[in-house]
């Protein structure tokens, strides 16, 4: 009973991640699912999907080092955020696909909200801004649009989660019906100062608050499952930004982490503060434990690995995610391409949901070369824009933070060495980039007993490479005043 089993739910595919004693990886298993999108702007995943690869890559990794249920001490669970899902209480079927993260088909309501000044309400209480990214909007879509939802809802009949709850119930075979705290948190539904669901916003948004998951500290203990072939409790929670804020260690106010997988995710802790952005960034919970949360201001853009996904099956313009350093590298240095991958919109700190992609500075010779670097350099654009709103909104007497970064993008090291400098600040990368599940995986094991507690984890964070900002000022300067002209073009048109 001294491994531990990481299930990290993400956007794109599910991995879980088989943990031995020393903390060290015994066996990773992923599975791509099918990505829906029935109308422009719309994406939805099938529940099914989600908790069909939670379940065939947690036996996946089981098998593949040789365990089993019992050799578990417990598991962590961490997942894609906001995705909203509601099914019959009674039958366990969901009544509609997953409403996923990245669909906008909210954006009119979201407008109306703005326009009554019901975003006021919003910030205050949840600390977070009125977005379709976020779950309140989405629920309220189902409730109106599927037949005989909001009936069957306000009768009691049905449930909401996100999709650590969806997962909490199947695994538990509907004895438990709970979120955490920073799951609950990007609802848009929670009072993350009260520590309770908004009778306020609820009642605005028409949410019957008995569909409402019970919302629990991140390692309070979520039931078990026997689904896995023996009893094994499922020990931790958190969403995935939030689990690789604990993954690498960010216990410290003023420690920072960015995530660079489809979308990247900077968050601040700011600890016992809720602090209140000025420059549009969101305030959210990084961890909850002894019911005392811990938070952090949190910096969204939807698309980061996604650009690189695009060049690659969208335009067909490379083979492979990692073509794009050698390309980057071989890019004509005379030709100034500038990408904005306002594919869904332009997140934090814009949040623009009306901007569209756009490329400035083609010309006849440009080629797959020059737009893989653009495309790599946006993401380096992009985490400076958020910092830049971090700064505005945190001072801290140490200084600026360094950056801790992980998700599948950092194995690019051209991007991290872009990524440097156009901060003019370190970055660096731990041995461990698998943080998401780490941070998991560390929930669990810490409850469990088997792993260590907050300092003695902190103190093995170990790291690989330290990226040292070699652009010269002015140059700097002069590439990202010419970003801020181009993203500004975009919100224009
Ligand atoms: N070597 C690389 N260079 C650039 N991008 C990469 C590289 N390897 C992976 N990626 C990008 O990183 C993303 C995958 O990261 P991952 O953390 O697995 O994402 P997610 O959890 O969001 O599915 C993909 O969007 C992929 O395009
Ligand atoms: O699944 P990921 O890694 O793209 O993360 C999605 C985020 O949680 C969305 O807020």
């Amino acid at each position: 009973m001294s491994h531990i089993l990481a299930v990290d739910q993400g956007t794109t595919s599910s991995r879980a991640i088989l943990f031995g004693p020393a903390m060290e990886i015994v066996a990773v298993a992923q599975e791509e699912f099918p990505q829906h999108f029935p109308r422009s702007g719309w994406v939805e995943h099938d529940p099914a999907d989600l908790m069909g690869t939670v379940l065939s890559t947690a036996r996946a990794a089981l098998e593949k080092a040789g365990k089993g249920a019992g050799d578990l001490a417990g598991i962590g669970i961490t997942n894609q955020r906001e995705t909203t899902l509601v099914w019959d209480r009674a039958t366990g079927r969901p009544v509609h696909n997953a409403i996923v993260w990245q669909d906008r088909r909210t954006a009119p309501l979201c407008a109306d909200l703005k326009d009554e000044g019901f975003e006021e309400t919003v910030t205050a209480r949840t600390g977070l801004i009125v977005d379709p990214y976020f779950s309140a909007t989405k629920l309220r879509w189902i409730l109106d649009e599927v037949e005989g939802a909001r009936a069957r809802a306000e009768a009691g009949e049905l449930l909401f989660g996100t999709v650590d709850t969806w997962l909490i119930w199947t695994l538990t075979e509907g004895r438990v019906h709970a979120t955490d705290a920073t799951n609950a948190c990007r609802t848009m539904l929670y009072d993350i100062h009260d520590g309770a669901w908004s009778e306020e916003i609820c009642g605005r948004l028409g949410i019957p608050m008995a569909m409402l998951p019970e919302v629990r500290d991140c390692d309070a203990g979520f039931g078990t499952t026997t689904l896995l072939g023996g009893e094994v409790p499922i020990l931790g929670v958190a969403g995935d930004q939030q689990a690789a804020t604990l993954g690498q260690a960010c216990f410290r106010p003023g420690m920072l982490k960015s995530t660079y997988g489809t979308g990247c995710f900077a968050l601040l802790n700011t600890g016992e503060t809720a602090v209140r952005s000025s420059s549009r960034l969101l305030t959210t919970i990084a961890y909850q434990f002894g019911g005392r949360p811990t938070y952090a201001l949190e910096g969204s853009i939807f698309v980061a690995g996604a650009v690189v996904q695009w060049l690659r099956d969208g335009l067909k313009a490379i083979g492979t995610a990692a073509e794009t350093q050698g390309l980057a590298q071989a890019a004509d240095p005379s030709q100034e391409v500038i990408l904005v991958p306002a594919f869904t919109g332009l997140g934090a700190p814009y949040w623009h949901p009306g901007s569209r992609g756009a490329a400035f500075g083609l010309t006849r010779s440009t080629g797959p070369a020059e737009l893989a670097r653009a495309a790599l350099e946006s993401v380096g654009f992009q985490t400076r824009d958020l910092l830049e709103a971090m700064h505005a909104d945190w001072t801290d007497a140490d200084g600026a933070p360094t950056l801790r970064v992980d998700g599948g993008m950092v194995a690019n090291d051209w991007t991290m060495q872009f990524l440097a400098d156009i901060l003019g600040a370190p970055v660096d990368r731990p041995k461990v980039t698998e943080t998401t599940a780490l941070g998991a995986a560390w929930l669990a094991g810490q409850k469990a007993g088997v792993w260590p507690g907050m300092e003695e984890f902190a103190a093995g964070w170990a790291l690989e490479r330290t990226f040292t900002p070699a652009m010269d000022e002015a140059e700097r300067d002069r590439r990202y005043a010419a970003w801020k002209r181009a993203v500004a073009a975009t919100m224009s048109v």
